[in-house]
């Protein structure tokens, strides 16, 4: 068994961060230029990862993990310096949980155009300044084409398994469409064949709000020690509510005030308390010019484009798959799940997450999905 510090990687990657445990956490540089779909191309694309377990001689065991819109590879393990809060889905990954690691090699990059360590806007571009408003056109494809050229670097010809919610669904789906012979097993959360006409008008909104806030500048702010944060704010508070379900907003807040605050002085609802905490939260720890970057890739995602239509490219499938749905989801409904299940010929008849908190569901109800995760990976 290798551990992950002994796979070998071409010479182009490196420690990750210093002061990281050895080999868990890493980024990988790809030498050539990376083509991408709409024209041109990136030069020494970055994708930084996470490794948890080991992989098998024969590299038959690796699982690839992949996150939504403002993840990034931390998907287990405790809080970390420069990553204040436990991965993501953390109860997912460990010894003995869904995702065993004595027995599976977990991978999970940091998506192209992110900023938790890949290469995005806020990275230097081929000036030596950050690319900023100059960051290229990215759609799913072209991450998916990044996260093969990873799989290839770490000697993993074939996935055990792909898994994905939401944004990193909609990777997860592609993955499985453009290399059908590298997905064994395949689990979609929360995600659809492509991106509908409200999901993009929702983020259209978002895109707006940033681009409105005098400190983006068209993107080139970086250098600049400000940051469109208000912009960036005021997306993540309208996403925000779209994650979640009205009746649990209703319960949990209904239309108490925030502590002594007086909503008709001044003061605040708790909801709009609440809305700005989780404002503020993003702000701390993202980039807005990723926020873009990766909200326009989502908008692009459409698995039929170029492939004969959706019908088709699905067909393309031959992992063993699951498409699992939450049912209080009204961003990414249940119907948009079902046209998954019904258009991938492996498939089995959808799944319901049952849960009051919308399409976050796909990471708060992690129990649920480890069931999903066991069913693909050991039989029902
Ligand atoms: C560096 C990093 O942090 S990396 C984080 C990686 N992020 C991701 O992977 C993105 C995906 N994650 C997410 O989108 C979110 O974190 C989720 C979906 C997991 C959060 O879901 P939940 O656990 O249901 O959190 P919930 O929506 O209840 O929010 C809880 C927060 O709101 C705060 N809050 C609750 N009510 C109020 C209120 N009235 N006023 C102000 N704040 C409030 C809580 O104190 C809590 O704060 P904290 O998160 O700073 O501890
Ligand atoms: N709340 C999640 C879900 C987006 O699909 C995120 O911020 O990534």
């Amino acid at each position: 068994m290798l551990t992950p510090s002994q796979v070998p990687l071409p010479p182009a990657s490196g420690a990750w961060r210093e002061g990281d445990p050895p080999g868990r956490r890493q980024w990988y540089e790809r030498e050539r230029p990376l083509p991408l779909e709409a024209g041109g191309e990136l030069p020494r694309p970055r994708l930084a990862f996470e490794t948890w377990g080991r992989l098998a001689p024969d590299r038959s065991n690796a699982v690839l993990v992949l996150h939504a819109l403002t993840g990034d590879s931390h998907v287990a393990g405790p809080a970390e310096p420069g990553h204040p809060t436990p991965g993501w889905w953390d109860e997912l990954i460990g010894p003995g949980r869904a995702l065993d690691t004595d027995r599976w090699f977990v991978v999970a990059p940091n998506v192209l155009g992110g900023c938790q360590g890949s290469t995005g806007p806020a990275s230097p571009g081929p000036s030596g300044r950050h690319w900023g408003g100059g960051f290229p056109y990215l759609t799913q494809r072209d991450q998916v084409a990044a996260e093969a050229d990873l799989a290839d670097a770490l000697g993993i010809d074939r996935w055990a398994l792909v898994v994905g919610g939401s944004m990193g669904g909609m990777r997860a789906l592609e993955w499985a469409v453009s290399h059908p012979e590298r997905t064994d097993a395949l689990l979609l959360l929360a995600t659809s064949a492509a991106a509908s006409a409200e999901q993009i008008a929702w983020a259209n909104i978002q895109l707006h709000a940033i681009r409105s806030d005098p400190h983006w500048l068209g993107g080139h702010y970086h250098h600049t020690g400000r940051a469109p944060h208000d912009g960036l704010g005021l997306a993540r508070r309208l996403a925000h509510v779209t994650y979640r379900s009205e009746p649990e907003l209703q319960v949990r807040f209904g239309r108490s005030s925030q502590g002594a605050e007086d909503p008709w002085s001044g003061g605040r609802y708790q909801v709009e308390s609440y809305l700005d905490h989780h404002a503020a939260k993003l702000v701390r720890r993202f980039d807005a010019g990723s926020y873009v970057v990766l909200s326009e890739a989502m908008n692009s995602h459409d698995i039929g484009r170029g492939r004969g239509g959706t019908a088709a490219a699905l067909s393309r499938v031959t992992a063993r798959t699951l498409v699992a749905g939450v049912d209080s989801d009204r961003l990414y409904p249940p119907s948009q799940q079902a046209e998954l299940a019904a258009g991938i010929g492996t498939a089995d008849a959808p799944r319901v997450i049952e849960s009051p908190y919308g399409h976050d569901g796909f990471l708060i109800e992690a129990e649920q999905v480890a069931a999903l995760v066991r069913e693909l990976l050991h039989g029902p």
